[in-house]
């Protein structure tokens, strides 16, 4: 059998919520799955059904309240300083990329950063800066401007082309291209296609669109108040959802969909 390049056994996080912090938010309740390499898993659910706090503890930026984490078989959460080596290899793609990108860098400061750190850069600056600038459909003329000299789709594609920079194995999307036009949003649908089949990179892609959890996954998981409802090939989970609530979230997006229209 092929390993899976993430496996999530019984994964939970817990927060202190409530006004005194005395109430205790499971975000994310005894939650399992497994990714096979190459492919894509999409997580949808309904707004603070814990979504991003999962998407989180994969990569270690929070740490999990219980349960194990596998990356190509090893338990990341066993790990201490010898976790560092995995971290370029799992990379997280924001929706607000704003955060991300220091302000004082230029362009091409920040587009060859990741790889100057993991001294994956050998010459050719110039014409690696054009190459991310063209993966995510950008000129290169504006490697020279700020952060602040660009639209915000611009910003994202520049945070998703340093995420993707260094060629990590896993990438988390959450909602990366929920601040794209349709254009945009096909261009990144393509490129983690491309990436998937070319470089066999595999994903968890968290997003309220449906298009492009169509487009781009293999499986979908559902999320409701912590917990997976429900998990399966992407095609029978939108057209044929099994649970109540897929089936209402479904209808309820679609909706929505069909009035922005
Ligand atoms: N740092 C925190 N402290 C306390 N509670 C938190 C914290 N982060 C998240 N939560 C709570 O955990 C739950 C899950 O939040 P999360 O952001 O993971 O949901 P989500 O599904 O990603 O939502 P959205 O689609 O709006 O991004 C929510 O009830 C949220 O309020």
């Amino acid at each position: 059998m092929i390993e899976p390049v993430i496996e999530v056994i019984n994964l939970k996080k817990d927060f202190q919520g409530g006004l005194f912090r005395n109430k205790k938010v499971s975000a994310v309740d005894g939650v399992s799955f497994r990714i096979k390499r190459g492919e894509a898993l999409g997580l949808l659910g309904e707004s603070g059904s814990g979504k991003s706090t999962l998407g989180r503890c994969l990569l270690r930026l929070i740490d999990p309240t219980a349960g194990e984490i596998y990356f190509k078989g090893k338990n990341i959460l066993a790990m201490n300083g010898d976790f560092r080596p995995f971290r370029k290899r799992m990379q997280i793609i924001f929706q607000d990329a704003d955060g991300a990108l220091n302000p004082r860098m230029t362009v091409k400061d920040l587009l060859l950063e990741p790889l100057k750190v993991h001294r994956q850069l050998n010459g050719r600056a110039q014409e690696t800066a054009a190459a991310l600038m063209a993966q995510v459909n950008l000129p290169a003329d504006l490697l020279g401007r700020y952060p602040n000299a660009l639209s915000g789709g611009q910003r994202q594609r520049i945070a998703i082309s340093r995420a993707i920079s260094i060629k990590p194995e896993f990438i988390v999307a959450d909602e990366a291209i929920a601040s794209l036009d349709l254009i945009g949003q096909a261009q990144v649908m393509a490129l983690f296609n491309r990436l998937k089949a070319e470089q066999q990179t595999t994903f968890l892609i968290i997003s309220h669109s449906l298009r492009f959890i169509r487009q781009t996954t293999d499986a979908v998981a559902v999320m409701f108040t912590g917990k997976l409802v429900e998990i399966g090939k992407t095609t029978d989970i939108l057209n044929h959802p099994a649970h109540p609530y897929t089936q209402a979230l479904l209808s309820s997006t679609n909706t929505k969909l069909e009035t922005q229209s």
